[in-house]
C-alpha cells in the first residue's frame, strides 16, 4: 500500500485508511482550481488553496528585535520592534488569542446580543413563514474564523434568528491547545454521542451547545478537530485529513436535528440546511442519497451557499468508498479533470468533487452577490463548474453579504483609540494618528495612509499590489499591509518594509483589533482581488468612512461605486473606485486619481467618505432576501436522485 505524504503527527489518516483496507493515495490534500486555472500545473495531490494556514495572531519573526510591549487602553499589547543599533525597524502585537481572547469574546457576546435584539425590534416586516434552519459550517466567528466565512456564519444566523426562525449552528469544536479554547467555554455536552459510518470505520462523535443571541450553537466534537494550527492546517500545509474531518461534520450536521433536544426539543425532519462551502457539501446529498430513501428528511430542504467557487474539496476517485454513501451515487461527485491538467498520460484524471455533489443535489444555491452569481457560470469564474451551474441558473441567487453593524461600528469600537462618526469625523483624524504612530511610520495627517488587509494568496491579487508598491513609495504616500498565507508574498512585504521604513509597514499574521485599527486609520483601502466573491473589508471600510480602491470583480463592482465629481449637479457620486483591468497600471493611475482627490478636493472627499458610511449594510437586508429562497426552496419538491 502506497504511503500517505502526510507531515509527522497527522497519524489519524494513516491509520483510519490502512485500518479501512482502502487503497491509499499519494496525499489527500485538497485541490484547488485556482491554482489550476492561474496556469501553475502543479502535482494536483499538493496544489493546495486552502485558506490562511497561519495561526491566529502569529508574528513575523523579524531580526533580533526586542519589542518593548506595552498595554493601551483598549487591552492591546503593543511595541517598536528595533534593530540592533535601536533604530525602529517595525511594529510588533502580542498574539491577540494570546493575551486578550476573553476580552474580546465577552465584547462579542455582547455584540452578538445586541444584533440580536435590535433586528428583533426593528420595524421591517417579520417573514411570513418562520423555518427551522441548520448552517452547517466549517468555521463561524467568533468561536472560529480564518475569513469572511467566518464573519457571515457568525452573523448571518443571528439575524434570521432575531426574524422568528430557528436556528442551529454546527461547526466543528476546535481545540488548539491554546487560550482561544475558552471560546467553547459555555458550550454544554448534550451527551448524545453518535456513530458515524465513514472511512472504513465507526466514528463517535460528541455534541456540545451553547445558546447565544437566540442561536442554538453545536459543535462536533472529534479527536480530529483538536490539535494546532487554523480549522484546515498548520505550518506544514493543509492537514492531510481534512476530507475525513469535514465529512464527519456532514454526517454529524444531518444526525443533530434528529438527535439533539435543544432547549428541549429536537428541530426534526422538516428543517432546512444551509450548507457552506465545500466543507459542508455533502449535506444535501447525505440528505438525497442516505436518509430519504428510508423516508426521513422527505420535507427538508437543502441550500449550498457558495462563498468561494475555488475550493472545491477534489480527492482522487478511491475517496468515495470512504465517504459514507451508497454506490449508486457516484455520478453526483464523479469529476473527470481535463487532459492538460491530468498528471501523466496514463492518468485517467478521474476524481470526486464535493461541491460539485452539492450544486447538482442541493434544492438551492446561493452566491454571496449577485455579480459573483454570473461570473460563476461563466469559463473565467466557473473553475470548470460553469456549465453546471448554468444548467442550474433557475435556482441559483446572488445574496450581498451584510456587515455585523456592531463590530464594525466606529462610533462604539472597542479596538479604537478614538470614536468618530458620520456627524463628527474628528476621532478619525486621531485613529489615523494613532495608526501612524503605533506603526512608527511619520505622523503626517496630510499624507494619505492606504490599507491592504486580507489572505495573502492568487485570489487577493497580492502580486499585483506588491508589483506596484515600490513605483507607489515614490509618491508622498504610506501604505501598510496586513495579512498571512503564502510565505514568498510574506518574503516580499519584509523585504519591502526594509527597504521603505518611512513608507510601508507589512504585518504578517492574523490580528483582529489590528485589523479594525487599520480600516479606521487608514484614508484608503485597497482591494485589487482577482475575484472576489463578495469580499467584507470594503465594506468595512465604508462604514469607516475609508474609500475603497478595488478591481471591478464579483461583490467588489456591485458595492462599490466609482466616484463621479460631475453627477448630482456637481455634488458628485460614487463610494470610492473601482478599476480595471487588473493591472499594475491600472492599479496605479486609479491609486493617484484617489490620492489626488484627498489632497486637492476635499469636500469631494468628504463626500465619497460620507456617502459610504451612510450605505445600509445591516444582515437584516440579506436575511430578507434569504427568507424568500428557503420560500422557493419549499415550494419545489426536494431533489431525490
Ligand atoms: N490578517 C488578518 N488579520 C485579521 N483579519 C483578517 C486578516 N485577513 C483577513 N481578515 C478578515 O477576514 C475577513 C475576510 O473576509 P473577505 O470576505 O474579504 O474574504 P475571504 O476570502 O476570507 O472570504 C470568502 O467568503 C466571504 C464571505 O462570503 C466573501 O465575502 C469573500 O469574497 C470570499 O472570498 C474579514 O473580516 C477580514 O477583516
Amino acid at each position: 500500500m502506497e504511503a500517505l505524504h502526510i507531515a509527522p503527527g497527522r497519524n489519524l489518516a494513516v491509520k483510519l485508511v490502512q485500518n479501512s483496507g482502502v487503497d491509499c493515495f499519494s496525499g489527500v490534500r485538497q485541490v484547488g482550481f485556482a491554482s489550476l486555472l492561474s496556469g501553475k500545473r502543479k502535482d494536483r495531490s499538493f496544489c493546495v488553496r486552502a485558506r490562511s494556514y497561519k495561526e491566529e495572531g502569529e508574528i513575523a519573526s523579524r531580526g533580533s528585535g526586542n519589542a518593548q510591549d506595552k498595554e493601551t487602553e483598549q487591552g492591546i499589547f503593543l511595541g517598536a520592534e528595533r534593530d540592533g543599533t535601536g533604530s525602529v525597524v517595525g511594529f510588533h502585537l502580542l498574539p491577540h488569542s494570546a493575551i486578550s481572547d476573553e476580552r474580546v469574546l465577552e465584547t462579542q457576546e455582547v455584540e452578538a446580543d445586541k444584533l440580536f435584539e435590535e433586528i428583533k425590534s426593528s420595524d421591517t416586516t417579520s417573514p411570513t413563514t418562520t423555518y427551522n434552519v441548520v448552517f452547517v459550517t466549517s468555521e463561524a466567528a467568533p468561536y472560529s474564523k480564518t475569513g469572511g466565512l467566518g464573519d457571515v456564519c457568525g452573523s448571518l444566523p443571528i439575524a434570521l434568528a432575531a426574524r422568528g426562525h430557528r436556528v442551529m449552528v454546527v461547526s466543528p469544536r476546535y481545540l488548539v491547545g491554546g487560550l482561544s479554547d475558552k471560546k467553547f467555554v459555555n458550550a454544554v455536552d448534550v451527551e448524545r454521542p453518535t456513530k458515524i459510518h465513514c472511512f472504513g470505520g465507526v466514528q463517535e462523535v460528541g455534541f456540545l451547545h451553547e445558546y447565544r443571541a437566540g442561536v442554538d450553537w453545536v459543535f462536533v466534537d472529534h479527536p480530529s478537530y483538536h490539535r494546532p494550527g487554523t480549522p484546515y492546517g498548520d505550518s506544514f500545509g493543509a492537514f492531510g485529513d481534512n476530507q475525513f474531518r469535514f465529512t464527519l461534520l456532514c454526517h454529524a450536521a444531518c444526525e443533530a436535528p434528529l438527535v439533539l433536544p435543544l432547549g428541549g426539543y429536537t428541530y426534526g425532519e422538516k428543517c432546512l440546511f444551509i450548507a457552506n462551502d465545500w466543507h459542508a457539501g455533502l449535506v444535501p446529498v447525505l440528505l438525497a442519497a442516505n436518509y430519504r430513501p428510508h423516508g426521513v428528511y422527505k420535507d427538508a430542504r437543502s441550500i449550498i451557499v457558495i462563498h468561494n467557487l475555488a475550493h472545491q474539496g477534489v480527492e482522487p476517485a478511491v475517496t468515495y468508498k470512504n465517504l459514507g454513501l451508497p454506490p449508486g451515487w457516484y455520478k453526483a461527485l464523479e469529476w473527470v479533470f481535463p487532459t492538460w491538467a491530468r498528471t501523466h498520460a496514463l492518468d485517467p484524471g478521474e476524481a470526486v468533487n464535493v461541491l460539485k455533489s452539492a450544486i447538482v443535489t442541493a434544492d438551492r444555491i446561493v452566491t454571496v452577490s449577485q455579480g459573483y452569481s454570473w461570473e460563476i457560470t461563466t469559463p473565467e469564474g466557473g473553475y470548470g463548474l460553469q456549465e453546471l451551474l448554468r444548467s442550474r441558473k433557475s435556482v441559483l441567487t446572488g445574496i450581498t453579504n451584510g456587515v455585523d453593524i456592531n463590530e464594525w461600528n466606529p462610533s462604539t469600537d472597542p479596538h479604537l483609540p478614538s470614536f468618530y462618526s458620520i456627524d463628527d469625523l474628528s476621532g478619525k483624524v486621531e485613529c489615523k494618528a494613532a495608526l501612524q504612530a503605533e506603526l512608527g511610520l511619520p505622523i503626517q495627517p496630510d499624507v494619505p495612509l492606504i490599507g491592504f488587509i486580507g489572505r495573502l494568496d492568487y485570489q487577493k491579487g497580492v502580486d499585483i499590489l506588491l508589483s506596484a508598491a515600490p513605483d507607489l513609495m515614490h509618491d508622498d504616500v504610506q501604505l501598510v499591509m496586513l495579512g498571512s498565507g503564502e510565505k514568498q508574498y510574506e518574503d516580499w512585504m519584509r523585504q519591502l518594509e526594509s527597504t521603505y521604513k518611512d513608507k510601508y509597514r507589512g504585518w504578517v499574521g492574523f490580528n483582529v483589533p489590528i485589523s479594525h485599527r487599520i480600516t479606521a486609520g487608514c484614508d484608503i483601502l485597497l482591494m485589487p482581488s482577482r475575484f472576489e466573491p463578495c469580499g467584507l473589508n470594503q465594506l468595512y471600510a465604508m462604514r469607516y468612512g475609508t474609500v475603497p480602491v478595488v478591481h471591478c470583480t464579483g461583490g467588489l463592482r456591485d458595492t462599490v461605486q466609482t466616484f463621479d465629481p460631475y453627477a448630482q449637479e456637481g455634488t458628485g457620486e460614487g463610494t470610492g473606485w473601482a478599476f480595471s483591468p487588473l493591472t499594475k497600471d491600472s492599479l496605479l493611475t486609479t491609486l493617484r486619481i484617489a490620492v489626488s482627490t484627498f489632497r486637492e478636493h476635499k469636500t469631494s472627499w468628504e463626500g465619497l467618505m460620507k456617502r459610504g458610511m451612510e450605505k445600509n449594510m445591516s444582515w437584516d437586508n440579506a436575511a430578507v432576501q434569504y427568507e424568500q429562497v428557503f420560500d422557493w426552496a419549499f415550494i419545489d419538491p426536494p431533489y431525490a436522485g
